[in-house]
C-alpha cells in the first residue's frame, strides 16, 4: 500500500457505485491515489459490475495511471492516476450497463483535459436505476452549460436491458474552469416536453398510448402550458433489443429543467409506466427546488470543482446527495453547507475549489 493512499469506504451512506464513481474522478482530477473498499457493499450484488469496470478502465487510461483489483464483482480496486490526457476512449459495458454512468465517472476528468475527449460508449441507453441518456443529453447537459461546460453528443442506437449494444458518441471540450452556479428561483413551469418510446417487438400503439396519458395528466395539472409529448417507434437500425418508457421534461420561467422517467417491465401496463413518470414530474415541480432529485446529487461534484461560492435550492435531500457531499468533502477541499428552509426546500451551499484545468501535458520524469 502506498503511504498516501487516501482510503475510502464504499459502505457508507448509499453504499452504491456513484461512491466509487466520484472519488476515482476526484482521484484522477487531483492525482489522489486511492483505495476503494467494500464497494456497493449497500447492495444486494455487491462488488463491480460491468459498468463501474469500464468507467474504471477509462479513467485509468484517461489519467495515465494504474488500476489494481479491477475485475467482476470484485470489492476492493487501487487506483494510482498520473496526469490527465485528452484522445480518444472506447467503453463497452457488454451488457445493459449504463452508458450514462460511464459518463459520469468519465466527464469530470475529461472537462480539466489538456485537450478535447472523444468518447465511444456501448451498454444500455436507457436503464434502471441510472439516468436515461436523454436526461443526462438534457437535464444534465444543461446543468453543466450553466456551470460553463458542455458536451456534444451523439445516441447512435439505442440498448436496452438485458443486452445494450447502444452507442453514444461525444465530444468533450476541456474549460479553463468551471464557473459557480447559483440556482435560487424555481420560477414556474412553462413548457414540459416528453418521448414515450418503444422499441424492438413492442407495437407503436403502446408508445402512442402512453404518450396521450401523460399528455392528458399533465394537462389536468397545468392546463394553461405548452405541452408536447410525442409517441414513436425507434428505427430497428438505431435499437438493438426491445424496449419502452418515458422522458419527460419541463421547463420554468427561470431557465430550470426537470426531468422525469420510467421504464417499461413486463408487469406494468402503459397506464402504470405513465404515470410514474407523470407523478416522478409533478412531484418535482412541487418540492419548490430548482433541480430534481437525480440531478441533486450529480452536482455536487461541480459544485465542488467550481471557482466560487455556488448555491442550489432544491427538494429533500436525497441520500446519493448526502454520499456525494461525503465524498467530495473526502477528496476536496470544498466544504458543504445545507440550509433548510421553512418551506420544506434546502439551501445546499458550496465554496468551490476552482480547480484548473491542466494546459499541457507533463513531461514524463
Ligand atoms: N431515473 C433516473 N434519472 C436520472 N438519474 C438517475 C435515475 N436513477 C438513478 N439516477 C442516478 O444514477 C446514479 C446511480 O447511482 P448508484 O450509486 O445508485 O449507482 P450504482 O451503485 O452504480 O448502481 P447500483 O444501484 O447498481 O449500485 C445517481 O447519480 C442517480 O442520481
Amino acid at each position: 500500500m502506498s503511504e498516501n493512499e487516501v482510503i475510502i469506504d464504499g459502505s457508507v451512506l448509499e453504499g452504491g457505485g456513484q461512491i466509487l464513481r466520484m472519488a476515482v474522478s476526484l482521484s484522477a482530477i487531483h492525482q489522489i491515489p486511492i483505495r476503494v473498499k467494500n464497494i456497493r457493499a449497500g447492495r444486494d450484488k455487491p462488488g463491480l459490475r460491468a459498468q463501474h469496470l469500464k468507467g474504471l478502465e477509462v479513467a485509468r487510461d484517461l489519467s495515465g495511471g494504474k488500476l489494481w483489483g479491477c475485475a467482476l464483482q470484485s470489492t476492493e480496486v487501487v487506483f494510482h492516476p498520473r496526469h490527465l490526457l485528452g484522445g480518444e476512449f472506447f467503453a463497452d459495458t457488454e451488457t445493459a450497463g449504463s452508458v450514462s454512468l460511464l459518463i459520469q465517472v468519465i466527464l469530470p476528468c475529461a472537462l480539466f483535459s489538456p485537450s478535447e475527449v472523444q468518447l465511444t460508449l456501448r451498454g444500455g441507453t436507457n436503464a434502471d436505476m441510472a439516468p436515461q441518456i436523454d436526461y443526462t443529453v438534457t437535464v444534465f447537459k444543461s446543468i453543466l452549460e450553466k456551470f460553463g461546460a458542455t458536451f456534444e453528443g451523439c445516441i447512435e442506437k439505442r440498448g436496452y436491458f438485458p443486452r445494450g449494444g447502444g452507442i453514444v458518441r461525444m465530444k468533450i471540450q476541456p474549460v479553463p474552469q468551471l464557473r459557480p452556479v447559483s440556482l435560487l428561483d424555481p420560477g414556474r413551469v412553462t413548457r414540459v416536453w416528453g418521448r414515450a418510446f418503444v422499441a424492438g417487438n413492442i407495437h407503436v400503439q403502446d408508445a402512442q398510448k402512453m404518450a396521450e396519458l401523460c399528455h392528458h395528466q399533465i394537462k389536468s395539472a397545468y392546463g394553461d402550458i405548452k405541452i408536447e409529448i410525442i409517441g414513436y417507434k425507434e428505427n430497428p437500425q438505431q435499437a438493438v433489443g426491445n424496449g419502452s418508457g418515458i422522458n419527460l421534461f419541463a421547463e420554468t420561467s427561470t431557465g430550470n429543467i426537470f426531468g422525469a422517467s420510467s421504464l417499461g417491465k413486463r408487469n406494468l401496463n402503459v397506464q402504470e409506466v405513465s404515470a410514474q413518470a407523470v407523478t416522478e414530474l409533478l412531484n418535482t415541480i412541487r418540492s419548490g427546488g430548482c433541480v430534481d432529485n437525480h440531478i441533486q446529487d450529480q452536482i455536487i461534484i461541480l459544485m465542488a470543482l467550481a471557482d466560487g461560492k455556488s448555491a442550489v435550492k432544491c427538494g429533500p435531500l436525497t441520500l446519493h446527495t448526502k454520499t456525494a457531499i461525503y465524498i467530495a468533502e473526502l477528496l476536496t477541499k470544498a466544504r458543504f453547507h445545507v440550509e433548510e428552509c421553512p418551506d420544506g426546500t434546502n439551501i445546499i451551499s458550496c465554496d468551490g475549489i476552482g480547480m484548473k484545468a491542466v494546459s499541457s501535458t507533463p513531461m514524463d520524469c
